[in-house]
């Protein structure tokens, strides 16, 4: 693989939860904290993406595949670039189940995010019986190969990638650092089939169930460069030693 120039990132994804007094806490905590070889982003829900004041970079859970218009209840590029975001979330496990979003739709909300200038953090990964049934790396190569197609390779060199076994989300059912690279590893692997350069450098965050005393072992993992972090992300101590383990 070629050399890289890839920086470790740990985005929080608050989901459904938090609350003006978490913003608060959160900011206060990263305003005292040194972390020079790292870059951190939370993931708000949208009411709060407001009340941020730009000491940490901030990112959408979710995004309108349309541009503006006659769509209730939806929300732009446009609008999130006012708010100073610079990261969407895109594709995550819970919106392809609770909004039934395919894989065809993701690629759509992927370029919309591009073509604003904002980075997608595109979410892949597998339910339990797939990967039981041996079709783990299909089913990732079919969401990745989606996207691919739409968006083409070389826009890969924009997007961040987070790989999220649906199994260990929420479930405190991590992925085993060796399971996560194995993955990664395929990842990175699949793309070096189409851009050598874009696979070394793109950055994959692991997902599932991460929390302050498993976060380095994950992070140091060889194609592991980072985290999405859901429920240990709404606290700021441990939110913030995850990002510490990524610092290093
Ligand atoms: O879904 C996740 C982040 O997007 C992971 O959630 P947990 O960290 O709560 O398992």
């Amino acid at each position: 693989m070629e050399s890289n120039s890839r920086r470790q990132l740990v985005a929080g994804n608050w989901k459904m939860n938090g609350d003006k007094a978490l913003v608060d806490k959160v900011q206060k905590q990263f305003a005292a904290a040194t972390l020079n070889n790292m870059d951190v982003v939370i993931c708000p829900p949208f009411p709060y993406l407001g009340l941020f004041d730009g000491k940490v970079k901030l990112g959408s859970q979710n995004i309108s595949q349309f541009e503006s218009g006659a769509h209730t209840g939806e929300v732009s590029v446009a609008m999130l670039k006012e708010f100073n975001c610079q990261y969407v979330i895109v594709g995550h496990s819970e919106r392809r189940a609770d909004n039934n979003e395919s894989s065809s739709l993701v690629a759509l909300k992927v370029e919309q995010v591009l073509n604003a200038y904002l980075t997608p953090i595109l979410c892949v990964g597998e339910p339990e019986d797939v990967r039981d049934d041996g079709t783990l790396f299909d089913y990732i190569a079919a969401q990745l190969d989606t996207v691919l197609l739409k968006v083409g390779i070389s826009q890969f060199a924009d997007i961040v990638l987070a790989y999220e076994p649906i199994w260990a989300i929420g479930t405190g059912k991590t992925a085993s650092p060796a399971q996560a690279q194995e993955v990664h590893a395929f990842i990175r692997g699949h793309l070096a089939k189409q851009d050598n350069n874009i696979a070394a450098n793109i950055v994959i965050l692991y997902g599932g169930s991460v929390k302050g005393n498993n976060a380095q072992e994950l992070f140091s993992q060889a194609d592991v460069d980072g985290g999405l972090i859901g429920g240990a992300s709404l606290n700021p101590e441990d939110f913030l030693s995850i990002c510490q383990a990524a610092n290093q």
